[in-house]
This record gives structure tokens, C-alpha cells and sequence, in this order.
């Protein structure tokens, strides 16, 4: 049985802890143990919220060689942010013993979503970009637009830092607060683009494959439904794709399923050296966001806060 109080653990707190240098090592690591078949991890399950155009999402996943288990339940609401000016994601992740199975802490699931998913492109673009990218772009000027900011800023130093929003006013905000440049059109962000983000909540493509500079690498966030893409159909089938779950995508990933693009390889391959990175062609890392990134995430954060004693 639980105790009577399971240890919660605060936003807050888990920014206190987690740094991106730590973070990017991590999600390495997830996708290096998730392609290697030593993570238990079902696709994600699917709640439907019709009339409120949300869903809830399962995320389960078991490491045992990190002696790990636990989910995460996160729900998208889409609507969140106009209508009430709430977040659009709210996740909770709950962490059992792996021998026991007993729930040991619940803690906040947005912050670490926000901040294992820009860590997880990170990592891909070490892979998959060419060396040194001096101009990068985004797409989507909401919360991951600005935790993609960050970790891609702690790699790499950027000349040029554009942003495009559906709302100029939104562009211009976050380029306000980054130092960026806020741009009318999404072709205009991406020109001669080195590393394009895209981080919108749209389900119609928001780039074309003809204002993408040949060998640019494409960190696609969005669209993680079956009938929603952001990238132009072209542009998929053109690029050399890389997923973070073979089964994910062919599951849940509009931009593969609608475009029928050939997945070439999942990023944990490339790490484990099974797979080539084709730094000098065009590619897209599709990333639908694995319970694995989450998990290691949670485990993460308990060490860190066993550590400075704040978690007995
Ligand atoms: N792959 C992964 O692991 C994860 C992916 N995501 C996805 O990343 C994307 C961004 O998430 P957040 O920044 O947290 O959301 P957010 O709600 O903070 O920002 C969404 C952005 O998309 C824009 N947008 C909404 N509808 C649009 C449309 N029709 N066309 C163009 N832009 C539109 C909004 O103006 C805003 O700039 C979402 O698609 C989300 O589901 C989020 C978490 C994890
Ligand atoms: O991996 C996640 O967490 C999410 N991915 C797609 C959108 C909902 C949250």
C-alpha cells in the first residue's frame, strides 16, 4: 500500500534542479536504451475529449537497468490558452518501485515535458545537423519555442535567430525576450536556415519544402495525431527522417502516416552507431515524445533532489 502522503513534487522545484547539460545527456540515453529494446514502452494511449478538442495521454515506460518505473499522464488541450489563458499541456508523473511496485512520488509532468522535449531536439541536432549552425529558426512562439530557445542556445552559439507566430504580435514578443528577430512569414523565419523548429499546435503544414535550404535540419515538435502534419508532404519525402519511435510514428504521426515518407532510422540508432546521421543532406527529426524521456527525467530529478536531502 501507498503511505498515506506520496511526496509531490512542485514545477517549481524540479527547475530548481534540472539544467539542460544534465538534461541533453539523459534524453541520450533514453533513446540509446529505448533503441537498444531495453525499455518496456507501449505507444502512448489516447483519451479523446471531443467537445472540448483535448485529449489525455498514457505514457508507461520500464527501464530496469536504470531500475525505473513509472507514467506520465499529460493532456493537450488546445484550446487552453485563448479561452482561458491556461496551458495548453498538463502532465503529472507518477513514480513506482520497480520491486514493489509501490508509488513513490508524484511530481509535476509540464516542466519536465517542456524541458526533455527541447533537450530531446538537442540531442538530434548534435546527430543530425551539420557543424556549426549559425542561423536558426522557429516556428511557434508558445512554450516550446522558448524551451527549444534555450537548450539549442546551450550548444550552439547562433548569428541569427528568427521566429514566426501566426500572431505577429506573439513573434515579436518572444523575439523581445531571446534577442531574436520576429518575422511576417514562416518563409522568411526559415531562409537559409541552418536548424528549423517547428512548435506550433497547427495540424496543416506551416513549411514548404522549397523555402528550406538544401542539408537544413528540421527539429519537427507538433503534430502528434494521425490526421495532423507541419511539414509539406514534399518536404517529408524528400528529407531523410528520423523518428524517436518506429512505432509511435507509424501510429500516432500525421507528417509520416499522410505524407507516407520512408522512416530511415530512429535517432537511438544513430547513437548506438547502427545508423548513419547524413549530416550534409536535408533531415527531419520527427519527434512525437516518448514516456522514456519522461521517465529518466523523473529518476533524474529524485536523484538530484535525494541529493540535496529535499526528497527523503
Ligand atoms: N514531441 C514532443 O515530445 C512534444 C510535442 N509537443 C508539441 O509541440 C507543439 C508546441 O507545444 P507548446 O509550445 O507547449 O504549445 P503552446 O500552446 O505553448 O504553443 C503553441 C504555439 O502554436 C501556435 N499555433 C496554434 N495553432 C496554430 C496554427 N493553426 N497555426 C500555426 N500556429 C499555431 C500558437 O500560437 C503557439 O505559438 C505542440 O504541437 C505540442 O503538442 C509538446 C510537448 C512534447
Ligand atoms: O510527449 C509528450 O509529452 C507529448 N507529446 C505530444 C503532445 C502531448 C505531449
Amino acid at each position: 500500500m501507498a503511505e498515506d502522503s506520496i511526496p509531490y513534487l512542485s514545477g517549481a522545484k524540479i527547475k530548481e534542479v534540472l539544467d539542460y547539460n544534465e538534461l541533453i545527456s539523459v534524453m541520450k540515453k533514453a533513446f540509446a536504451k529505448y533503441s537498444s529494446g531495453k525499455v518496456v514502452q507501449p505507444v502512448r494511449t489516447v483519451v479523446k475529449v471531443e467537445k472540448a478538442d483535448g485529449f489525455l495521454g498514457l505514457m508507461p515506460a520500464l527501464c530496469e537497468d536504470e531500475d525505473v518505473l513509472a507514467t506520465k499522464l499529460v493532456t493537450l488541450y488546445r484550446h487552453n490558452q485563448e479561452k482561458y489563458g491556461l496551458p495548453t499541456h498538463n502532465a503529472i508523473v507518477v513514480v513506482f518501485s520497480v520491486n514493489t511496485g509501490i508509488p513513490k512520488v508524484i511530481m509535476d509532468g509540464e516542466v519536465i515535458t517542456t524541458m526533455r522535449t527541447a533537450a530531446a531536439s538537442a540531442v538530434a541536432s548534435k546527430y543530425l545537423c551539420a557543424p556549426n549552425p549559425r542561423k536558426l529558426a522557429i516556428l511557434g512562439s508558445g512554450v516550446q519555442a522558448r524551451s527549444h530557445f534555450e537548450a539549442l542556445s546551450s550548444l550552439y552559439k547562433f548569428e541569427q535567430v528568427t521566429v514566426w507566430s501566426r500572431t505577429f504580435n506573439n513573434a515579436e514578443h518572444l523575439a523581445g525576450e531571446i534577442n531574436a528577430t520576429p518575422c511576417n512569414t514562416a518563409e522568411e523565419a526559415v531562409k537559409d536556415a541552418d536548424i528549423i523548429v517547428t512548435v506550433t499546435l497547427s495540424s496543416k503544414p506551416v513549411v514548404q519544402k522549397a523555402w528550406v535550404k538544401p542539408g537544413c535540419h528540421i527539429n519537427a515538435v507538433g503534430a502528434c495525431r494521425p490526421d495532423w502534419h507541419e511539414i509539406d508532404p514534399e518536404l517529408m519525402r524528400s528529407a531523410i527522417v528520423y523518428v524517436d519511435s518506429r512505432a509511435g510514428a507509424e501510429k500516432e504521426s500525421g507528417d509520416i502516416i499522410l505524407s507516407k515518407a520512408e522512416v530511415y532510422a530512429e535517432l537511438g540508432e544513430v547513437i548506438l552507431g547502427t545508423k548513419n546521421s547524413n549530416k550534409d543532406k536535408t533531415t527531419v527529426f520527427k519527434s512525437l515524445g516518448m514516456a522514456i524521456e519522461d521517465v529518466l527525467s523523473a529518476k533524474l530529478v529524485c536523484d538530484l533532489l535525494l541529493k540535496t536531502e529535499k526528497l527523503k
